[in-house]
């Protein structure tokens, strides 16, 4: 049982065809540990209402990567926790700790640490284990980040939404590798200058803090839920549930999403449908058909047309390996022209948003849909965050470090296109691609000059065919 346990997480670890869901899928019982038959596994999780830190697990350590004690009612660490040397990655959400343990600093290999919904208010600088990639505090408590974060170098993803953060110390400016930061839903007076200027920065999420809390859009039809009939529950996001409902008046199938009303790791619910409504009309976005307001019944909502059961994820999530970057499976393959149709598109939707005072901040394959002639649908505004365009200097900084993720897509689309045709094309391609990854911000074009760039393109023949 261990060896099989063992094969199948280094599979997950090191596959990064394989998204992290999979991996956590398998729980194991208090039950299972305490008799000693889970001796040489490498990931453990346990959920079972714990208060106390099982110490069993240390028999583990020998093997032990992965630890996931989320949903329980732990409230400290042991003090000799860093005996799992081993340990690379932490999960401990939905549990009662109000201060991040110090001894996370204690494990040398320690690169992924989660606590996201717990109570934490402080962070002791001696919590920030100096490996770290990957640290996630959402939906805590936090007041302020220690200046110590800048000791983590080789962080790149920090997910920080939901706090009551006011400020960010500067030294955040020293972790040079940081990609993706979210710090949606908190109390910050300001959106610092310095930050805009980290220039590995490509997802940013700033929506819902004291400088830019925005009351609900309202310019489109509210539609009344007993206008809706509805049916089958076609998915589900952090942020909302998705229905199929057919408008009673026309008979029209619509797909309509009800938020669930909490802080997502991206940030809150209203200022996603606030990205939504901005953004308009485009070819390139799913149609906006109205709203649901309904406060008394404890409902919001957007009503959406329905996606053809034709469109399929372009990409999949970041899993554990590739942190920042989006996973593919063997089965998806590009010709050229698709590539181009996708990246076309995405890039006039950036730009309609950039021309609309919005930051997409989750630009990424895994929230694209296309179908298997190029259309293309970018989706997923929960990361999004409305800014004022009358600030020239930071309308132009958050729009290179939306240009920069834009970067990494072409890139994705790159690497999943195998034409041996088109040479000349993809050469074009990967220069664009270059230039909108440059750490120089003055090298990356603004999406207009994508679009033109890409317009121009066409002039190739087997393109345009
Ligand atoms: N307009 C639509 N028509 C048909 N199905 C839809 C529509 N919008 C969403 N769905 C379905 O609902 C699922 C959840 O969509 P949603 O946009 O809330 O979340 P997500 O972007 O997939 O996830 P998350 O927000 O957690 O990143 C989708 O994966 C899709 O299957």
């Amino acid at each position: 049982m261990a060896i099989i346990c063992s094969f199948i997480w280094r599979k997950y670890l090191y596959n990064p065809n394989f998204a992290q869901h999979k991996l956590l899928a398998a729980v194991q019982t208090l039950k299972q540990l305490v008799s000693g038959e889970l001796k040489g596994i490498v990931s453990l999780k346990i959920s079972e209402n714990l208060e106390i830190f099982p110490v069993e697990i240390f028999e583990l350590a020998d093997t032990l990567e992965l630890l996931d004690l989320s949903s329980n009612r732990l409230v400290k660490l042991p003090a000799d926790f860093g005996r799992l040397r081993n340990l690379k990655i932490f999960f401990c959400s939905d549990n009662l700790f109000k201060v991040l343990p110090e001894v996370l600093a204690d494990c040398p290999f320690l690169d992924i640490v989660g606590f996201k919904s717990n109570m934490i208010e402080f962070i002791p600088s001696k919590a920030l284990n100096i490996n770290l990639r990957w640290l996630i505090l959402t939906n805590n408590k936090l007041l302020k980040l220690p200046a110590e974060i800048g000791s983590c170098v080789k962080m790149q993803k920090l997910m920080l939404a939901g706090n009551r953060l006011r400020d960010l110390p500067k030294e955040l400016q020293l972790c040079e590798h940081l990609s993706l930061l979210r710090i949606s839903a908190n109390e910050l007076q300001y959106l610092p200058e310095w930050l805009l200027t980290m220039n590995r920065l490509a997802w940013l999420a700033f929506s819902g803090n004291d400088f830019n809390r925005n009351p609900i859009i309202k310019n489109i039809p509210v539609i009344n839920l007993d206008e809706l009939q509805f049916s089958d529950k076609l998915g589900e996001g952090a942020s909302g549930i998705i229905y199929k409902a057919s408008r009673i008046v026309d008979q029209v199938n619509v797909a309509v999403k009800i938020f669930k009303g909490d802080v997502t790791s991206d940030g809150y619910p209203e200022d996603e449908m606030n990205a939504y409504i901005q953004a308009g009309g485009h070819f390139g976005l799913v149609n906006l058909l109205g709203q649901i307001d309904a406060p008394e019944q404890g409902k919001r909502g957007l009503v959406m047309a329905l996606i053809p059961s034709s469109f399929y994820n372009l990409g999949r999530p970041p899993s554990l390996a590739s942190c920042t970057r989006d996973v593919f499976g063997d089965d998806i393959l590009l010709s050229s022209k698709l590539l181009y149709k996708i990246a076309l598109t995405i890039a006039s939707v950036a730009e309609q948003l950039r021309s609309r005072g919005i930051i997409h901040g989750d630009l990424y394959a895994h929230n694209i849909l296309i179908d298997n002639e190029g259309n293309t649908l970018f989706g997923d505004f929960g990361a999004a965050s409305l800014y004022d365009l009358e600030d020239d200097a930071q309308t132009l900084q958050l729009e290179k470090i939306e240009v920069r993720a834009y970067g990494f897509l072409l890139d994705d689309l790159l690497s999943i296109c195998q034409d041996s045709e088109d040479l000349l094309f993809r050469k074009e391609i990967m220069k664009l691609r270059d230039n909108c990854l440059s750490l120089d911000f003055s090298d990356r074009p603004s999406f207009n000059e994508i679009v033109m760039q890409l317009s121009h393109i066409t002039l190739f023949p087997n393109i345009n065919s």
